[in-house]
């Protein structure tokens, strides 16, 4: 059962979240925030090219198609890819809200065997925000949107600056991050999460 950890439940305070006035229009692509994301880059050569979009309020729906790259058991998705597919399409919501955030905790549900060459499809949402704590939840389903649910997960993601990542991040790829001469590149491999 996922959402029963005491970390992923709202405090009473909670409030509901707010959808930026400047967040992409309901069924607007989001691209990559970053080139060489594994969740999203499009340079990324082992990544899983997941392609992200903009729902109702703060909520997001994704694609990924599994690849025999991404096999655990022959012929099978592995865990720890489904489990990068729902952190991925959770983190996109933080695009929503316009909040630079990272995932603090991520408890997810496997409920079903997925095999190469299914595509997920997602859809995620914010439940709640507290302070820094942002609350939210996500489904994948096989093959199609209202395909069988084969992975489940409960998220909560934690404002930080970016400094964050200029502090963390290897030197080299934040500087080439900062020098991207596209700034609306530059902007959102940092302000979503490299
Ligand atoms: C489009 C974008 C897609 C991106 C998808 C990918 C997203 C990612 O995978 S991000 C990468 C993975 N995550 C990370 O690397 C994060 C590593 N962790 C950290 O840097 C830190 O622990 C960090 C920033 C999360 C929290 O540290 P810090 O800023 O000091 O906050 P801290 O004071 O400890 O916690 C703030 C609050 O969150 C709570 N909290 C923090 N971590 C957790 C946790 N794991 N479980 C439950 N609660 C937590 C704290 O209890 C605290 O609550 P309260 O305010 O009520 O006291």
């Amino acid at each position: 059962m996922s959402g029963t950890s005491p970390g992923l439940t709202p405090p009473a305070d909670a409030k509901q979240p707010a959808r930026h006035a400047d967040a992409p229009a309901p069924g607007e692509l989001l691209g990559a925030h970053y080139d060489q994301c594994f969740g999203c880059g499009g340079d990324q050569p082992h990544g899983l090219h997941l392609a992200a979009r903009a729902g109702e309020g703060v909520s997001i729906t994704a694609e990924f198609t599994v690849r025999p790259e991404h096999q655990g058991a022959p012929g099978l998705a592995h865990g720890g890819v489904l489990a990068t597919a729902l952190d991925e399409t959770l983190g996109s919501l933080n695009w929503l809200l316009r909040t630079i955030a990272v995932t603090g905790r991520l408890e997810t549900d496997f409920v079903r065997p997925v095999p190469v060459g299914t595509t997920l499809h997602l859809a995620a949402e914010v439940t709640a925000v507290a302070g820094r704590k942002i609350y939210s939840t996500a489904t994948g389903r096989i093959g199609a949107p209202d395909g069988p649910v084969a992975v489940r997960a409960d998220a909560l993601f934690i404002e930080v600056k970016v400094d964050h990542f200029i502090d963390h991040g290897r030197e080299e790829e934040i500087r080439a991050a900062m020098e991207d001469p596209d700034q609306i590149r530059r902007a959102r491999a940092f302000e979503v999460n490299p």
